[in-house]
């Protein structure tokens, strides 16, 4: 098929050597993320107080979650799906030539030419496009077009609506994100993960952590996304009805640890292909990102700056890290969650020495997780 990028070819060099073989571990289990419904988030403050309560402790013990009632109409989202389809259909030398659709240089993207071993390769294709980009995308059917614009239209709405929901506990000013994350340094990604004959040994997506402050994803019904908890790879079971929200590297350094940035992963399927839309929600490129907590576990950085230490991190350790911490960073960890122990005790009544011993116990687990899994290469 003409369309489909040279995944095999590549594949096929990285089987053949046995050094490069990697067992890609079978069957997770399925969970079904906290699912938290936006219907009622202008009925009033008590309602409101609730939604702000239940999406900050998903943040917090899940790093990602699913919302119901976004806003983003089935419409939109079923034309996106149909758009997506199509254009992914498109021949392959048509969509590595950028003018397809008229995007900067190196927005289509496929697996990882320079992959070494197996663990490194990613089965999938993507369309990455910047807003900025879409009033002069070119296209032939104006349809992708105007259902780009759409749904970007009321996804950055929810995006912005969460951010401000998620920086109420923390303290922090919701025009916080109208100041730094204006319309145009956020961007769209378009997936499609085609069926692969290796799938045993070969992600869609390798594991990564997203470089934003949350991303919003529309997965269709086939399944394929996992994401990593308490020590263990977790599949999310679709559910058509819901967007999924994540927590990005910005959100974790922002608000101190208190939310997670955590690692997910797409698994390929034998024979079904597989399409997802993300839209990621961005700072500017030279916003301080400075950690809301004292004292800090992360050093400020720039967007600027995280992109330039990621390229010489994967280039001299191997694996993207998240701003250094401090040295005082498991008692800092601790103050964080008691911090916020406090405000969940104040909302839900909960919390306490018991709660505050789990977080400290929690924060030191996936310290000791994130120095063991440095092998991991994570793609920006
Ligand atoms: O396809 C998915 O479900 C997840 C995609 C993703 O993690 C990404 O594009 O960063
Ligand atoms: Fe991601």
């Amino acid at each position: 098929m003409d369309f489909e990028p040279p995944f095999q070819g590549t594949c096929k060099t990285l089987l053949q050597n046995p050094t490069h073989y990697h067992d890609k571990p079978s069957d997770v289990d399925e969970c079904e993320l906290p699912v938290i419904d936006l219907n009622n988030l202008n009925f009033g403050h008590t309602e409101r107080e609730k939604i702000v309560s239940e999406v900050a402790q998903a943040a917090s013990q899940w790093g990602f979650f699913q919302v119901v009632n976004h806003g983003v109409s089935q419409e939109v989202v079923n034309n996106m799906q149909y758009e997506q389809k199509r254009l992914f259909r498109q021949p392959f030398p048509k969509k590595v030539e950028n003018n397809l659709l008229n995007l900067s240089a190196n927005s289509y993207r496929w697996g990882n030419p320079e992959a070494t071993c197996l663990k490194q390769f990613s089965w999938s294709e993507a369309f990455h496009i910047s807003t900025t980009e879409i009033p002069t995308m070119r296209t032939e059917h104006k349809s992708l077009r105007s259902t780009i614009e759409a749904f970007v239209k009321t996804v950055s709405g929810l995006a912005r609506s969460l951010a401000e929901i998620l920086a109420q506990p923390l303290g922090i000013k919701p025009v916080y994100f109208e100041e730094n994350c204006p319309a145009r340094t956020s961007y769209l990604r378009l997936n499609r993960y085609a069926p692969c004959p290796f799938s045993s040994q070969v992600y869609g997506l390798i594991s990564h952590t997203d470089t934003d402050f949350l991303t919003i994803v529309y997965q269709d019904q086939v399944g394929g996304l996992e994401i990593y908890k308490d020590g263990r790879w977790l599949g999310v079971k679709p559910n058509p009805e819901a967007l999924i929200v994540n927590i990005g590297d910005f959100f974790e350094a922002l608000s101190n640890g208190i939310y997670k940035s955590i690692k997910h992963r797409v698994v390929t399927s034998q024979k079904v292909e597989r399409f997802s839309v993300a839209y990621f929600y961005c700072p500017s490129y030279d916003v301080v990102i400075k950690s809301c907590g004292k004292p800090a576990l992360y050093r400020q950085f720039t967007l600027r700056e995280y992109k330039q230490q990621t390229q010489i991190d994967v280039q001299e350790i191997g694996y993207r890290s998240l701003a250094p911490k401090t040295k005082n960073a498991i008692v800092a960890g601790g103050l964080s969650a008691f911090v916020f122990g406090v405000y969940f005790y104040t909302m839900r009544a909960v919390g306490g020495t018991d709660e505050l011993q789990v977080a400290i116990n929690k924060f030191e687990e996936e310290k000791g997780q994130k120095e063991a899994e440095a092998s991991m290469p994570s793609k920006a």
